[in-house]
C-alpha cells in the first residue's frame, strides 16, 4: 500500500476548489500537488493558497505528469471523455464528478475502456463522484431497505431545489443532465435495479427562471421490477438546498433530509424565507459536506490499497443513458424506454448498484 496519494484536481470552478480545500486539509494519506483548469488565473490563485501546488492550464498535462498518482474531475460534462480516457491510458484511478459524459455513447466507450484496464490489471480505474451514496442519511436508508424488514420497496419520492443556479446558460436540458442525475443514481442505488424508462413532465415554469427554461421539472421514472419514483427538481426555488427522499415500501415508510431527521432545518414560506426552526443550507457544499468528504476519502483509501469503491463507470453511463432518455421525454412529453446495452455483452460482469464499503 503507498503511503500517500499525489493527486491532482482539473477543473478548478466551485466544486473542483471545494475538493481542492478538502484534500489540502481534511483527506487522509493524500497530498494535494497540482491543480489544472483554462483559466490559468484561476488555478494559479488556488494554488497560491497551498505550499507546494503547482497550477497549470494544461488539463492533459496534468494527467500524464509523473507527478500525479490520482486524477479528480470536476472540468464540466462535456470534457470529461476525453479527460478520464487519458486517465486510464495512463493507468491513473480517477474520480470524476457526475455526470460521467453528456450522452450514452461517449459512457459507454468509458465503460469498455474501464473493463479493458480492468481485464490486464485486475481493478477498474474509474469512480463516478454520485456522492449521495455516502451520505450518512442515504446510506442508512438504503441499509434499511435492503435489509428486508419493510418488505419490499414500492415507491421513492425525490424532491431536489436549488435557490438558483449560477450558471445563466443553464437550460432546461441540464435540469435532467445535471440535477436530475442524482436522482437517476439515487434510485438505483435504492432499489437495486436499473430505471427503464422515464417520462419528464413539464409543469408552468416559475416567472424566476431564464426565459424558455422549463423550471420545475417533474419526472417519473419507472424501475425495472415495477417500482416507481416520482422527482420534483426545482433549480430556482430561490429558498436554499433541499433535497429530501422518502420511501415506501410494503409495511412502511422511510424518509431522509426533513428537519426531524436533525440535520438541517426545511423551507416553509410562512415562518419567512429559508427558516422552519433552523437554516435551509445555502447549496450542496453545505448539505453534503460530510458525503463529499466520505466519498474522497474512500477513493483515497481505494487508490492506496489497489482496490476500487463507490459507484463505478458502469453506474455513470447507466445514469447518463436515463439523462439520454429524459431528454427525448423533455422534448416529446411522452414516456420514453431506456436504452441500455446488456451488461453480460461487456467484457466483465457489472457491478452496479453496489453500495458503498
Ligand atoms: N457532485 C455534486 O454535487 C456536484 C456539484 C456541483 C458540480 N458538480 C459537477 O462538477 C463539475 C464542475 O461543475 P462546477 O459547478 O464546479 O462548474 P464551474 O463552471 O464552476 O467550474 C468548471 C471549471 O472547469 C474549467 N474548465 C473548463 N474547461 C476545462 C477543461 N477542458 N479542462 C479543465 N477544466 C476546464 C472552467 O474554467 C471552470 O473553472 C461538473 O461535472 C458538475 O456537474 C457536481
Ligand atoms: O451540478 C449541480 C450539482 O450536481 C448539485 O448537486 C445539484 O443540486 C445541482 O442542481 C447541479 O446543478
Amino acid at each position: 500500500m503507498s503511503a500517500v496519494v499525489r493527486v491532482g484536481v482539473v477543473g478548478v470552478g466551485i466544486m473542483g476548489a471545494d475538493h481542492v480545500e478538502r484534500l489540502a486539509g481534511r483527506i487522509a494519506h493524500a497530498e494535494l500537488v497540482a491543480v489544472a483548469d483554462p483559466d490559468e488565473v484561476r488555478a494559479k490563485e488556488l494554488a497560491s493558497h497551498h505550499d507546494g501546488v503547482r497550477s497549470t492550464g494544461d488539463a492533459l498535462e496534468l494527467i500524464t505528469s509523473d507527478d500525479v498518482d490520482a486524477v479528480v474531475l470536476a472540468s464540466p460534462g462535456f470534457v470529461h471523455e476525453e479527460q478520464v480516457l487519458a486517465c486510464l491510458a495512463a493507468g491513473k484511478p480517477v474520480l470524476c464528478e457526475k455526470p460521467l459524459t453528456m450522452d450514452s455513447e461517449s459512457s459507454l466507450r468509458i465503460v469498455r475502456a474501464d473493463r479493458e484496464v480492468e481485464a490486464a490489471t485486475g481493478r477498474p480505474l474509474v469512480q463516478v463522484g454520485f456522492m449521495r451514496r455516502f451520505d450518512p442519511e442515504y446510506a442508512r436508508l438504503r441499509s434499511v431497505l435492503a435489509g428486508g424488514s419493510l418488505g419490499r420497496t414500492l415507491l421513492l419520492h425525490n424532491v431536489h431545489r436549488n435557490a438558483s443556479v449560477p450558471n445563466p446558460d443553464f437550460r432546461s436540458e441540464m435540469i435532467v443532465r445535471d440535477s436530475l442525475v442524482h436522482e437517476v443514481d439515487v434510485a438505483r442505488f435504492l432499489f437495486g435495479e436499473e430505471v427503464v424508462s422515464v417520462q419528464v413532465l413539464s409543469p408552468a415554469p416559475t416567472s424566476l427562471a431564464a426565459a424558455g427554461v422549463i423550471d420545475p421539472q417533474v419526472a417519473l421514472f419507472t424501475m425495472a421490477g415495477g417500482g416507481i419514483v416520482t422527482n420534483e427538481v426545482f433549480v430556482n426555488s430561490q429558498v436554499g438546498y433541499e433535497v429530501r427522499c422518502e420511501a415506501v415500501a410494503e409495511r412502511g415508510s422511510v424518509v431522509i433530509g426533513r428537519p426531524s431527521s436533525g440535520a438541517y432545518s426545511t423551507a416553509l414560506a410562512m415562518d419567512g424565507v429559508g427558516q422552519w426552526g433552523g437554516t435551509v443550507p445555502a447549496d450542496y457544499r453545505e448539505r453534503f459536506a460530510t458525503a463529499y468528504d466520505l466519498e474522497v476519502q474512500a477513493w483515497v483509501d481505494s487508490v492506496r490499497a489497489g482496490t476500487s469503491v463507490g459507484p463505478t463507470a458502469w453506474d455513470g453511463y447507466a445514469a447518463t443513458a436515463v439523462s439520454t432518455a429524459g431528454m427525448a421525454s423533455l422534448a416529446s412529453g411522452e414516456r420514453v424506454p431506456v436504452d441500455l446495452v446488456d451488461p453480460l455483452t461487456l467484457s466483465q460482469n457489472a457491478s452496479s448498484t453496489k453500495e458503498p464499503s
